[in-house]
This record gives structure tokens, C-alpha cells and sequence, in this order.
């Protein structure tokens, strides 16, 4: 059943069509509930993640991926002559996001009962919001607008070859000599698709080392690989000027400048949450650093107004989105509220190695003052890094301590490894569900699948607990029944 609203009033208005607006709108449409849901343009529905971020990102690695694994089939013999076809590269690109815009539309919401009103919101009144002159009102209004790229602002700036996510899926050369600017996701993402693809790639980093939010032995074996596929690192580092269309001055944190040549910038310094056109104060919705005040339940001061996804100022990603989504779903029909708790959060840079990093991080678990163990595990003993070669990898997990009768669940932890992305999610389901770790140690693998690595770090761990009293009582059980 649809509730289809023809008035300007509905039971909730949704400002955005990105990740986090359409998993509440969709939610709600769905259950019977009239929602106008507000979005720039039909070709912004789906948001960020659809059309300047991930679907392109993670399509042009793919791309990438490919290119690399027929330049490593090499080793075997085979001769691989000529170049990538940027052109060729975009259009798959473009072809995928196409075929998840088929359902990320203005007019497929419609047809999910979703009233959707094209053109820039803003709020005019507590319960309020002007489109083109046009006043649309609701009980509650869900503000999910997302984040826009950090720009670059130094001298010399406008002169440059630019590029950002917003424009760098729709290059039609390659840029020859790629200078890429913060070593973030995004920038790290793209620096590695880009060399792949034929770029010679140098990154210019302000921190000491890269993915500043994962842990640093395990960042360290990526940036290893990455250096060894010809990407070239500064860190401590960050752009003084632009000296010409082709030339940046590069200051280090010890005083030292020096001058690098490219023909194309690529820009990833964070990103910036754009509040002044909304006219936020109307509505009574507080703003403090350039962040909008939320409480635990995502509520603005404006207790009718809740936001959802990068605009919240918390995590940002998209699976970030459809949580904050959930918990708004969760408090618009409970009375047993929900509460935003990053506890179980986990995130992906889909680099190859890939880092996966899940739960609570050393750091967190020390000033929370909860005792753990931690446990570090290399694969240059499981078979299937043996064979498919990649002996580098590793893992880091942190457990409860138990005692002998105390269940040991797992707190946390990271993993760098091709497809760690994948391989990580039983320890993340064991880490939401809070299971023993012997969830994990008790069940069968196929030899040789690949997760098999997360049993092993367990059994390491249990055979470091074999103490000379344990094994003495094994000893006298197998003179009895053995
Ligand atoms: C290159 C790149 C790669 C990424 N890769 C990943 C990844 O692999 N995994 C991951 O989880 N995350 C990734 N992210 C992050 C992810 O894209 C964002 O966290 C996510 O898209 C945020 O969703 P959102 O709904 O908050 O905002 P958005 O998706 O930005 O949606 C905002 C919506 O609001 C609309 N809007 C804005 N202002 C107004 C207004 N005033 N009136 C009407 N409509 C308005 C916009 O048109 C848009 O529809 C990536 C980001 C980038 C840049
Ligand atoms: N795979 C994924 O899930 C994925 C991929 C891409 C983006 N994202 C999301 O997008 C967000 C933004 O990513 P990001 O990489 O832009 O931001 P970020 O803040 O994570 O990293 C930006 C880096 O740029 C550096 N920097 C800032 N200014 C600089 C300067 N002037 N010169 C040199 N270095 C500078 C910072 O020190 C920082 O390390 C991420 O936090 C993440 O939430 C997620």
C-alpha cells in the first residue's frame, strides 16, 4: 500500500537521496508512511556513493585489478603489449553505476510511493522546508545531505589540472604524472587504481604514514606493496604552492622544500559538511565547529529534525549512513530507544591488500581501561597464502582475557590481506554477537578456503595457553582412557 501525498505536507520530509536518506525513506514508504523525499537533481539520487564515490571507485579498481593481474601473468610468459584505454576504463565504470541507477532514481521512488521534489531544500520554520519558493512541511524531517571534498587552497591552485572525486571518474586521458594530495581512503584508493592504470603516481602526505585511522603495523605492509608497484611517498610533507600548471612546491615538516612536476592533481584531504544554504538556524538546529549539536539518538536541538550519514559529523561511509538509518527507523516506531554506538562499526579500504578493521582499537580498549590480550599473526604458515602468495599478510585481534571457565570474545581487530574485506566478517559477526572464540576455533573449514586464517590465529592462541600443568594432566588422561 502506498500513501501517496499530493499536498506539501507528509508525515516526513527527507532532504537527500544518498546512502543514508533512501534507506529511511525507502523504509518508511514502504511500511505506509507519506514521505517527500528532497534531492538536488535526478542524476544526484543515490548520492555520493552511487556517482562520485564508491560504485565508481571501487568499479575502477576493479578495472585496475585486472590490468595488474594480466601484467603479473607476465611471470608465466605470456607478453602483455600496449596501454590502457582510459575511454574504455570510464565507460565500465559509467555502465555499473547504471545498472544500480535503475533503482536509484526519481522515478523508481515514485514507484515506491515516495513523492520526490527536485531542487534544493532549506529550512524555513521548525517544521519546515522552502524548495523554489515552495513551503513542504512534516512531523519529522530526516536531514541526510551528506559531505563535499575538502579543496585545496594554495596559491596557484587555479591554474592546476584538478581533480577531486567529483570530477576524476569522468577524466578522458590519463594523467601521465598523477600528484596525489593526502593519503586518506580516498586518496590511497586512487593513487594505487591510477598507477595500475598506467600513471606514474607520487603522494604527498601531511601525517607520518598512510590510512591514518587503521593500525600502523598493518598500514605499514600495504604502503610496502604500494611503494613496490612504483607509487613514490612524502610524508611529513604538504604543498606549499603551485610554482606553474605543472609544478608544486613541497615543504617537509623539518624545513627542507623541493619541487615536484605533474601534469594532474588528485585531491583527498578530508572531506566538509556544507551547512550555511540549508539555513539550519531557522529551524532552531544549533551548530558548533561547523558541526550541527546531535544527541545520541541523532536528534538535532530541533528534536523533530534528525540527521543521517556524513552530515552527522560521525563515521563516514555509507554503511555508516544505513546505520544512523536504523537507528532513526528504530526510534520513529520504539519506544525502547536506540543509541548511536560505533562499538561494531567496521570499514574496508579496498586497496590490494585490502585493511579491514572491525570493534574497538587498541587505543580505545586502553583508555577505556579494558583488559585484553592482543593477538599478532603473520600468514607465512597457512597454505592458501602459500600458494596464492601472499605470505605478507596479517592479522590483529584483541580478546577478552578469559580464565580457564570464562568466555574469551573477540573485542576487535584488523587484517591486512587480499579480499581482508571478506575474510574478516565471521570475526565480525562473532565481535556484534559477542560469541566465544571458540565459535570460531570449533567450526570446519575446506581446506584450504582462505578464512581458514582467522581459525589459526585462534589455535595459536590456545596452544600458547598449553602450560607445562596442562600438558602433564593431558599426559596422565591418555595413560587412563587413551
Ligand atoms: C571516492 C570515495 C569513495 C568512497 N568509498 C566508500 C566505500 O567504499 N565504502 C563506504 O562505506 N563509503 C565510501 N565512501 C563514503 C560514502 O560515499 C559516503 O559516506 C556516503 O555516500 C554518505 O552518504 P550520505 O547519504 O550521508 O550523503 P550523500 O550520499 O552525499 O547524499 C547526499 C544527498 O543529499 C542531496 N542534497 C544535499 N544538499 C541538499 C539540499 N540542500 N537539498 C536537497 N538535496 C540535497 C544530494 O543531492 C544527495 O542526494 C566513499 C567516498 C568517496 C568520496
Ligand atoms: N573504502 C572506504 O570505505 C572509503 C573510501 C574512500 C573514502 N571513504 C570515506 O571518506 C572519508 C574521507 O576520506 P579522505 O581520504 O578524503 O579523508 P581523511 O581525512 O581520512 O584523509 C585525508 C588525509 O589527507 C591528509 N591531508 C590533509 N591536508 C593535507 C595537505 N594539505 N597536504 C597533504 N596531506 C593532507 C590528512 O593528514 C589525512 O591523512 C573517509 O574518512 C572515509 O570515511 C571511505
Amino acid at each position: 500500500m502506498h500513501k501517496k501525498v499530493n499536498s506539501t505536507n507528509s508525515d516526513v520530509i527527507v532532504i537527500g537521496a544518498g546512502s543514508g536518506g533512501l534507506s529511511v525513506g525507502l523504509f518508511l514508504a514502504k511500511v505506509g508512511i507519506s514521505v517527500i523525499m528532497i534531492v538536488k537533481s535526478d542524476k544526484e539520487v543515490g548520492g555520493e556513493c552511487l556517482n562520485d564515490g564508491c560504485v565508481p571507485s571501487k568499479a575502477l579498481i576493479h578495472v585496475a585489478r585486472q590490468v595488474n593481474a594480466a601484467r603479473e601473468a607476465e611471470f608465466f610468459g605470456i607478453k602483455l603489449v600496449g596501454e590502457v584505454d582510459i575511454q574504455k576504463a570510464m565507460a565500465y565504470v559509467y555502465a555499473q553505476q547504471e545498472v544500480i541507477r535503475k533503482h536509484e532514481n526519481a522515478a523508481w521512488l515514485s514507484d515506491q510511493g515516495i513523492t520526490v521534489v527536485l531542487g534544493e531544500a532549506s529550512f524555513s520554520g521548525k517544521n519546515e522546508v522552502t524548495v523554489d519558493g515552495k513551503i513542504f512541511s512534516a512531523k519529522k524531517i530526516i536531514l541526510a545531505t551528506g559531505s563535499k571534498p575538502r579543496k585545496l587552497q594554495i596559491d596557484g591552485v587555479e591554474k592546476v589540472n584538478y581533480f577531486d572525486n567529483e570530477n576524476i571518474f569522468h577524466i578522458k586521458k590519463l594523467p601521465k604524472k598523477l600528484l596525489v594530495v593526502g593519503a586518506g581512503p580516498i586518496g590511497i584508493e586512487i593513487a594505487q587504481a591510477m598507477c595500475r592504470l598506467g600513471s606514474k603516481v607520487t603522494v604527498v602526505q601531511k601525517g607520518h604514514g598512510i590510512l591514518a585511522h587503521d593500525d600502523q603495523s598493518l598500514t605499514s605492509i600495504l604502503l610496502k606493496k604500494l611503494q613496490e608497484e612504483g607509487i613514490v611517498f612524502h610524508f611529513n610533507a604538504s604543498l606549499e604552492k603551485f610554482t606553474s600548471p605543472t609544478e608544486a612546491l613541497v615543504k617537509k615538516d623539518n624545513g627542507e622544500d623541493f619541487a615536484l612536476s605533474f601534469d594532474g592533481v588528485f585531491v583527498g584531504v578530508g572531506r566538509i559538511l556544507v551547512l550555511e544554504p540549508l539555513k539550519l538556524a531557522l529551524a532552531g538546529i544549533e551548530v558548533k565547529d561547523h558541526k550541527i549539536v546531535i544527541d545520541d539518538q541523532l536528534r538535532t536541538t530541533n528534536k523533530n529534525v534528525l540527521v543521517c550519514g556524513d552530515i552527522a559529523g560521525d563515521l563516514q561511509f555509507s554503511h555508516a549512513a544505513e546505520f544512523h538509518g536504523r537507528i532513526i527507523l528504530n526510534n520513529l516506531f520504539s519506544p525502547i530507544t536506540k543509541k548511536l554506538n560505533n562499538d561494531h562499526m567496521s570499514w574496508v579500504t579496498f586497496t590490494d591488500p585490502e585493511i579491514a578493521t572491525f570493534g574497538l582499537s587498541e587505543k580505545q580498549l586502553q583508555d577505556r581501561g579494558i583488559s585484553f590480550e592482543k593477538l599478532d599473526q603473520d600468514f607465512s604458515d597457512d597454505h592458501r597464502a602459500v600458494t596464492d602468495t601472499y605470505r605478507y599478510a596479517r592479522t590483529i585481534l584483541y580478546i577478552t582475557k578469559g580464565g580457564l571457565f570464562k568466555k574469551e570474545k573477540i573485542l576487535g581487530g584488523s587484517m591486512v590481506a587480499p579480499n581482508a574485506g571478506e575474510l574478516i566478517q565471521e570475526l565480525i559477526l562473532a565481535n556484534t554477537l559477542g560469541l566465544s572464540i571458540n565459535s570460531i576455533f570449533n567450526k570446519i573449514y575446506p581446506y584450504p578456503v582462505a578464512t581458514r586464517i582467522n581459525q589459526q590465529v585462534i589455535v595459536r592462541h590456545k596452544q600458547k595457553k598449553l602450560t607445562s600443568g596442562l600438558k602433564k594432566l593431558l599426559n596422565a588422561a591418555f595413560k587412563i582412557f587413551g
